[in-house]
Formats: structure tokens, sequence, C-alpha cells
């Protein structure tokens, strides 16, 4: 064994690689090979494109295989093309055209359903891939960091500095001023960030130091109806030094920035270290405007708050959500006067589509977040949408709680977050003993460890549509249909 290189021959930790992708796993993750007179080593590096040479350094490597962290494209792939926007990390795949960032997506989840879930053939179930109605500015929501270190690019060094945008990629400390529309969210909002970050500065308050833990302004978290075409804004600052800053005023600057696109601002104070924009501990405040944004989808309202879950890219959502229709309503007896759950539900969205396509279903949600709960019910009675019950709720406590369920149910909804289904509750669904399941999923990985485990309890997949929520990015939705087998 080679000295320093733990129980491989091929690369050691911390060591710096330069190294040509040949190939694309699921997660984003470009795949190299090091072949030398003990045989041939793989080199995962995510973020990374097929004929990519990269820099990346190890971070952990085992026998067969090394994860690395990805420090620089030294060439980029002949598949890459130019484009307008400021290239953020939040989108690596943003140069690649979109037909090729599907293909990607799709043979890497296929192989990860055949590895993972173990299904055989696993072709033979796929439905269609279903691309998101726009590519570009397709996202109702993002999170802006404030740092107090930024980096010089040129001369590759952090550098203290006042930044809002997004973390330079790779590290937790470190900053980036978004100058420009990223591409992916509004372009005015984002081309006038640059005017926000001045304003912030100008006040002499600090931005949050990472490695300090200390500094006053944190995040400023903008969401967008698609619908109504308003911005709702959240500064989360900490406590410190608040009474020198005057919420009121920053309100009247994004008017006069946005004029009456701006629906509302909330204040959230965060004095915990943790890099979050919720604190469990401080509290959020309305300075000015409503709290809420409203959004369509499928015909149907949804008032929105800031700490619930919205579907990102609406439009997609609405793709997604049909997919999830079609496979409900193939069984409509199924629906139709019967109990269905609709787990993991957020505000609701999947159950009240279903209710208003269906005769008399009775849709029971569940979600964890209560605010979320309460955007529920609010939504079901302003579209007129009734039978509709609610919980705020873990999903196993409630399966626990409600055993009446227990074979009374034709279709279960799961969607759940991207942890998937804890093992526990994943149990207690497969004991309600419905006739058939609508899996959503936003990580696939998940999906597949769960499908796994439902095929041991009798429920074979009939099939699954994949669904690009997330243009730019290694993100795929999958939708998946069960049924239990006689
Ligand atoms: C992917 S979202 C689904 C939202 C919804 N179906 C929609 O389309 O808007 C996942 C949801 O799971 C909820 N969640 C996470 N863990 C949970 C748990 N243990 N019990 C209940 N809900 C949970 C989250 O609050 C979140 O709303």
């Amino acid at each position: 064994m080679s000295k320093g290189r733990g129980n491989n021959k091929f690369v050691k930790r911390g060591e710096i690689l330069e190294i040509l992708i040949k190939d694309y796993a699921f997660g984003g993750k470009g795949i190299g090979k090091i072949q030398n007179e003990h045989g041939e080593f793989v080199i995962f590096v995510p973020n990374t494109l097929p004929s990519q040479k990269v820099k990346a350094q190890v971070q952990k490597a085992s026998k067969t295989f090394a994860e690395c962290k990805l420090l620089e494209v030294l060439e980029s792939s002949p598949d890459e093309t130019e484009v307008p926007y400021q290239e953020i990390p939040g989108a690596p795949y943003i140069k690649l055209p979109v037909d090729l960032q599907h293909k990607y997506k799709k043979q890497s989840t296929l192989e990860l359903f055949r590895r993972i879930g173990k299904v055989e053939s696993i072709e033979s179930y796929f439905d269609e891939f279903v691309s998101s109605p726009s590519n570009f500015h397709y996202r109702n929501k993002m999170e802006y960091a404030f740092s107090a270190i930024g980096y010089d690019h040129e001369k590759k060094t952090d550098v203290d500095e006042f930044t809002l945008g997004f973390k330079k990629r790779g590290t937790w400390w470190c900053g980036d001023d978004l100058k420009k529309d990223s591409g992916l969210f509004d372009e005015a909002l984002e081309n006038n960030l640059k005017f926000i970050k001045e304003y912030c500065q100008k006040t002499g308050l600090s931005p949050w130091h990472g490695p300090k833990k200390e500094g006053f302004f944190r995040f400023l978290v903008v969401r967008k109806s698609f619908k109504t075409n308003q911005l709702l804004f959240n500064l989360v600052t900490t406590s410190t030094e608040l009474e020198r800053f005057d919420l009121k005023q920053f309100a009247e600057f994004l008017v006069s920035l946005f004029g009456d696109r701006v629906a509302g601002l909330l204040h959230t104070t965060n004095d915990e270290v943790a890099d979050r924009t919720i604190a469990t501990t401080g509290e959020i405040k309305l300075v000015y405007g409503e709290d809420k944004i409203v959004e369509e989808l499928l015909g149907l309202n949804f008032e929105i708050s800031m700490k619930s879950f919205f579907q990102t890219n609406p439009q997609s959502a609405e793709k997604l959500y049909s997919k999830v229709l079609e496979y409900a309503l193939e069984r409509k007896d199924t629906i139709d006067g019967h109990i269905v759950l609709d787990l993991f539900c957020g505000t609701g969205t999947i159950g009240q589509i279903l209710a208003s396509k269906s005769d008399n279903a009775q849709i029971v949600g569940v979600d964890i977040v209560e605010s979320a709960i309460k955007d529920a019910r609010e939504n079901a009675s302003r579209n007129n949408i009734s039978g509709l019950k609610f919980h705020a709720s873990d999903v196993g406590k409630f399966l626990k709680e409600h055993p009446e369920y227990q074979n009374k149910i034709g279709t279960v909804i799961l969607d759940p977050a991207r942890a998937g289904v804890a093992p526990k509750t994943l149990k207690k669904i497969i004991d309600l003993g419905a006739k058939r399941m609508v899996y959503v999923s936003c990580n696939p990985a998940t999906q597949a460890r769960d499908i796994e485990q439902l095929a041991i309890a009798g429920y074979a997949l009939q099939k699954f549509s994949l669904v690009d929520q997330f243009p730019h990015t290694s993100h795929v939705e999958s939708v998946m249909l069960l049924e239990k087998q006689a």
C-alpha cells in the first residue's frame, strides 16, 4: 500500500487532481477514471459534465472510488454554449443545451432505480420525460445571503468585503455578489440586487461574518407570484443594532425600485449561529403590505406565506400535478366517494386539485408545518372546495393515532421532502393497505430506496414519469404509480 493513500493505491485525501470527466452519475456527479498498474479507479466530481477537464480535490477515498470537490473547470465541454447570465453555483449546467440536460437526468435516474430500487427492466415502466414550460426565469423564490467575506476571482483569494448574492461554490463562509440576472429568478429583481446591497452597505451596519458568527444583515428572501407578478420580501437580520436600521424606510426603498410589484416586506430576527433564514427562536414581523402572495395552479388560487413550502417552479408544478392527477384518476372508482390521503401535503395543492376533478372524494391532507396547514384550509375555502380535512402533524404520528384509515383507502398520495419517507412511517403507510399509491419525489435517490421496501411489501411499480422542475441543475422530480398485488 502506498504511504498516505489509506486503503487505495491511487489517490490520497486532500490531493489535487486534474481529471477528464467521462460520464455523468445521478445527482450531477461527473465521473472520471484513473488507471495505473493496479487497475482502474473511479473519481466522482459533483457539478461537472462529460468532456470537461477539471481541477478537483479528494475529499473521501475508498478502495475503488474517491469523492472530490470541484475547484475549477479547466476546459469546458464542447457541448457548452455561452449564456447572457451571471453564473451561479445553483445552476451548474446552464451552459448545456436543455435537451442534453434531459438526456443526462433520464439516464442517471433510470440507472438509480435499477441499482438502488432493484427494478429490473426499468425502461419498460418509463412513461415520459416532462420538460419545464420555461427553461429560464422559472423560479418563484430565492434566498440571497449577505457576507462579510468575498472572493477576488483574479487573485483567487478571500477578501474582506460586503457582499449580497450566493455563497461561492464549495464554501460556507465566502459570498459572491450577484451583479446581474442569473437566468433563474425574476430578471428585474436580480438586476437591482446591487442597489439593495448598496443601500444596506451605506447604513454602516455589518453583514454576517460566517467564521466569527457575528454581523447584522443575514439574508434577503424573495418570493414571486407568477399570477400577480408581485414580490414578497423577507429581510433576515440579527437583533444586535436593529434599532439603527429603519425597516419602514427600507420598505420605501424597495417600493422605489419595484413600485406596486412589492406585495410586502417581512422582517425576521435570527440570532442563532446556524446559517438559516428561519430561526427556531427568532420572530417574523410584517413591516409593510401583505404577508402573503397568491399563486394560481391549474385554475385554483393558493395563498402562500413566507414559511410554507410551495413548488418552486409553478409552471412546471402544473405539469407535475397533471401527471399525479392522470395516474390517480385512471382508477376514478378508487377516488370518487372515497377517502384519499394526501400525505406530506404542504399547502394542500394536490388534494385540492384532485378534489376539484373528482366526485365527492374525501381528501385528508397531513403536513408537519402548521402554517402550511393553515394556508391549506384557507386555500380550500377560497377555492370553494369542501370535503377536505387538513391535519398539522408528523405523518407517522398521524397514522399511529388514526388506525381507522386502515383498509379504507383506495389511493394514497405521497410527496415527501428530500429525505424520503422515514422507515417507520413507510411501514405505517404500508399498513394502510391502500390499493394504489401515487408517490411524488423531489429526490429519486430516496424514492429508489423506498420503492424497494414497497416492492417487498407487495406494491409493484406500474409506471413512472420524470419532470424537469429545475432546469440547469441536477435535480429531477419523479412521479410513480404503484399498485398492491393481490
Ligand atoms: C415536497 S413537499 C410537498 C408539498 C405538497 N405536496 C405540494 O405539492 O405543495 C414535502 C412536505 O413534507 C412536509 N414534511 C416533512 N417531514 C414531514 C413529516 N415527518 N410529517 C409530515 N410532513 C412532513 C414538509 O413540511 C413539506 O411541506
